[in-house]
Parts: C-alpha cells; sequence; structure tokens
C-alpha cells in the first residue's frame, strides 16, 4: 500500500446547479464492511430509491482494476446522483488524512450539485482512519459532518471473518468495522437459516453491545433508517472522538497477506468453461502457487462476481459494441495468489477448451 499515488476524483456525467444556503453543512455517511458483504449493493440500493437528495459518492477500491466494474455497477442507477466521484487507487487506512481530506475537499468545490455525500471504503479500510479526518481538519470541518458510519456484514461469511485469528500486530479488520459502526446491515439473509442467523447476531452484539442491527436482503433497507442518523451530533451522540478512543486507536494495518491480482485475457470466453475455471479456483481449490500453497480467493470479481465459494453471473447492461476488442477482467482479493499461475489456469481453462470444442 505505500506506493499509492493520490486519488483522483473522476466526476461522471453532468449535473443540475442548485445552491444549497450557505453555510449549510453537507452530511457524509461512511460504508464499510467486509470484502463481498453487500456495500456497493447498498450503494445501488440508496442511488435508485426515492430519496429526494441529491448524493455525490466517494469510492475507495481496493487495488488496481475495480474502479471499472464498480463504476459499472454504480451507474445502472443512472439519472438519480448528480456527481460521481471516484478515489483511485486510495488506501484509505494509511493515506486517508492527506488523501481523503484532499478527496472530498475537491468534491467541495463542485458544492451546490449535491447535498448529500456516501463514501464507500475498501473491505479492508481500518473506518477510524477514515472518521478521523472529520475533526483532524476543521477547515473541512465548516463544509460537511460525519452523518454516521454504517457496516455491512455478510450473514454467510460474517462470523468467520469477524472471529478470524490474525497474526500478530494485526487487527482483524472486520471486528474494527463492526465496532465502530452506528448501525450494521446484517446482509444476506437468505443464505442462512435462522440459527446461523443468531450467531452473526451475537457475534456482533458482543463486539459491538448498543449499534442498532437491521437484517436485509440485497441490502434492501428502509432509508429512512440509514441516512441523516446524526449520529455524532453533540445532543444525541457520543463524540467521534471519544468513541475511536473507546475502540482503540492504533493504527490498524491491513493484512498484507492478502493481495490483489489482476489481469485481462482476451476473447471471448464460454461460461461453461468460466464456470469451471471457477469451481476448481473456489470449489475444488486446486490451484497452487508456485510454492504449492492452495490459493485461497477471498473475493473474486468479473463480470461474475464471486464471494467465498459463491457467485453469480450477472449480465452487465454493457454491451460488446461491434469493433470493440473483447476481453475479460479478472480481479482477484486473496492470500497466496500468484498472477501467473491464475493467467496461466484461466487461459488454459476457459480459452484452450474453447479452441478445442
Ligand atoms: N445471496 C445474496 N447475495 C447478495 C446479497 N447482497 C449482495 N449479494 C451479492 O454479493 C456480491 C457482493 O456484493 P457487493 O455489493 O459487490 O459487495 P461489496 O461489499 O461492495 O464488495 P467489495 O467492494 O468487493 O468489498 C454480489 O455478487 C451481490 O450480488 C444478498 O442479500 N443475498
Ligand atoms: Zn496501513
Amino acid at each position: 500500500m505505500e506506493d499509492e499515488e493520490c486519488p483522483d476524483l473522476v466526476p461522471i456525467g453532468g449535473a443540475g446547479e442548485t445552491e444549497p444556503g450557505p453555510g449549510r453543512r453537507i452530511p457524509v455517511t461512511i460504508i464499510t464492511g467486509y470484502l463481498g458483504a453487500g456495500k456497493t449493493t447498498l450503494l445501488n440500493y440508496i442511488l435508485t430509491e426515492q430519496h429526494n437528495k441529491r448524493i455525490a459518492v466517494i469510492l475507495n477500491e481496493f487495488g488496481e482494476g475495480s474502479a471499472l466494474e464498480k463504476s459499472l455497477a454504480i451507474s445502472q442507477g443512472g439519472e438519480l446522483y448528480e456527481e460521481w466521484l471516484e478515489l483511485r487507487n486510495g488506501c484509505l487506512c494509511c493515506s486517508v488524512k492527506d488523501n481523503g481530506v484532499k478527496a472530498i475537499e475537491n468534491l467541495m468545490q463542485r458544492r451546490g450539485k449535491f447535498d448529500y455525500i456516501l463514501l464507500e471504503t475498501t473491505g479492508l479500510a481500518d473506518p477510524g482512519a477514515v472518521a478521523s479526518m472529520f475533526w483532524v481538519d476543521s477547515e473541512l470541518g465548516s463544509d460537511i459532518y460525519l452523518d454516521g458510519i454504517l457496516c455491512v456484514v455478510d450473514a454467510k461469511h460474517g462470523l468467520q471473518h469477524l472471529t478470524e485469528e490474525k497474526p500478530e500486530g494485526l487487527v482483524n479488520e472486520a471486528s474494527r468495522q463492526v465496532a465502530l459502526a452506528d448501525l450494521i446491515i446484517i446482509n444476506k439473509t437468505d443464505l442462512v437459516s435462522e440459527e446461523e442467523l443468531n450467531k452473526v447476531r451475537t457475534s456482533v452484539r458482543s463486539i459491538n453491545g448498543l449499534v442498532k442491527i437491521l437484517e436485509t436482503q440485497r441490502s434492501r433497507v428502509d432509508l429512512s433508517n440509514v441516512l441523516d442518523l446524526h449520529a455524532f451530533d453533540s445532543l444525541s451522540g457520543i463524540s467521534l472522538q471519544k468513541k475511536l478512543e473507546h475502540v482503540k486507536t492504533t493504527h490498524a494495518h491491513l493484512d498484507k497477506a492478502i493481495t490483489t491480482v489482476t489481469f485481462e485475457v482476451p476473447g471471448n470466453i464460454k461460461e461453461e468453461n468460466l464456470n469451471l475455471f471457477i469451481q476448481n479456483l473456489l470449489w475444488e481449490k486446486n490451484v497452487k502457487d508456485k510454492t504449492g500453497r492452495t490459493m485461497d480467493v477471498i473475493r473474486l470479481k468479473v463480470i461474475v462476481q464471486g464471494v467465498h465459494e459463491l457467485y453469480d453471473l450477472e449480465e452487465t447492461k454493457v454491451a460488446w459494441k461491434e469493433d470493440e476488442k473483447r476481453t475479460n477482467r479478472l480481479v482477484l482479493i486473496g492470500r497466496n495468489l500468484d498472477k501467473e499461475t491464475i493467467k496461466e489456469v484461466f487461459i488454459a481453462t476457459v480459452r484452450e477448451k474453447q479452441r478445442n470444442s
């Protein structure tokens, strides 16, 4: 994460101009949650629901390459928001104060085009570091305020993430995210039994005893429960500083064993071959790195999106143009990932087979 560039703000689409009253501060809601929990799904849901708000979005993706996939996912929500902003290549963990503050300052230059900001952090970010920029920068404080920190928890894999033992010196990001949240959304309840759901609920409670918990499928929430929480108002909420002190403020470093691999392979692929590749990687777990360790994929994104051993095939609305070069983009996040090997296996499974058939 050390050599990351400063984030760039990338506006997408035009905007209508209406100035909010001078001096009105803009609320910011931080959306956290472990890899694949349903943050983008939530973002999309909020953007497409009726909210009578013009919402600007700041994204922070882990690793290169996934911004495209993300923007495809979001822009399905289309006209309902005025600005699209993307925080590229930023590690909000280490570079949060400079990059995060800069991103929001840049965004504020387009003041008047939006009246709410949603900030989605990478699944591995330490929300404490993200949140702390709201009091570190007093200049910023006159323009915006932190409305609340949401944390999306995967009902199926959340327990595993929350209880995972980390090597010394590393903080369990998932439990820290839960600890700092003002609202927990346990998502994907369709994938678990009532008993499993109970366990996740109990685990969340044991980390954050007071937090309000919602349970959802496809991150469908009542918007009045997630926006305008005023969680840190002096009257209603505990101060952010207090909260961060309480939750332990040492810099939580990312688990360096988790890496991101991105590659592209040109050409068409058949769905059945792609399925075979994914089965080997996620289920059979017979893809090894050069030293013989099994590659452990936590998150897989293609036009296919996978979470652990589950994946959905989703068709994007964006069709290939006639003369466009067709390419397959894969983004994998996990442990022991070896790009060369994965790419070789991918080509062998998906493309060679195709030639033979
Ligand atoms: N079965 C089921 N799948 C869901 C639900 N919500 C989201 N998903 C799927 O879970 C996958 C991950 O969802 P995302 O919204 O992309 O998760 P994310 O937290 O933004 O992921 P990262 O940005 O990679 O950390 C996608 O394939 C979703 O379609 C749900 O309630 N049930
Ligand atoms: Zn760090």
